[in-house]
């Protein structure tokens, strides 16, 4: 599969990094590409570094703005003109979505991508991998829109929350047979 990853651009510690590792890890392994913002900053970097060294291919969807701080070693890099550009192709060129830990730009791309979910206007399923906790606002923010009626449509339809990798890539792996089926 093609899994675009939405993660921090932030160097962090190893609460965060030890499982975006692991989760590269396994996607390299399991013969998947990496599609991501393209950049070696934080995270981002953390996780590309990961995929390669496992194994991986990488699809950096980079932006004319953040250029300087591009990946060296991408098997395939596209710049985009602007973010509204970048985002829409990050979302395009993946088979599924996973969203790590990250700030604002990361709860941007999540928000887009389910916004577009509900309407309906893609159908890929959406993993949040909550490493220690850290989603543990959001969730319970989204539940409780749930709760009261301000979703059209279950949560569980519109995004999964993974307590780690395995069991990240393991719902990603089921979604794409069934979609084949
Ligand atoms: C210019 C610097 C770092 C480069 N920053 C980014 N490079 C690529 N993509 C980025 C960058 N910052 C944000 N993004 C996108 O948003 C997400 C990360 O944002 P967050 O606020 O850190 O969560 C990420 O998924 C990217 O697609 C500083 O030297």
């Amino acid at each position: 599969m093609d899994i675009t990853v939405f993660c921090s651009a932030a160097a962090l510690d190893d609460r965060y990094t030890a499982p975006a590792k692991e989760f590269a890890a396994l996607l390299g392994k399991r013969g998947h590409t990496l599609v991501w913002g393209g950049s070696d900053a934080g995270l981002m970097g953390v996780l590309a570094d990961g995929v390669k060294e496992a194994g991986g291919r990488l699809v950096g969807i980079s932006v004319e703005l953040l250029a300087h701080k591009t990946y060296r070693g991408a098997d395939e890099l596209v710049m985009a003109r602007d973010l509204p550009e970048r985002k829409a192709a990050l979302l395009a060129r993946g088979d599924a979505i996973v969203v790590l830990v990250g700030g604002l730009g990361t709860l941007d791309e999540l928000t887009e991508v389910l916004e577009l979910k509900k309407h309906g206007l893609h159908t890929k399923p959406v993993v949040v991998l909550d490493s220690a906790g850290f989603f543990a606002g959001l969730r319970s923010q989204l539940v409780r829109m749930a709760a009261e009626g301000f979703l059209p449509r279950p949560l569980d339809e519109l995004v999964f929350f993974a307590e780690d990798a395995d069991s990240a890539l393991a719902y990603l792996e089921a979604a794409g047979e069934a979609s084949a089926a």
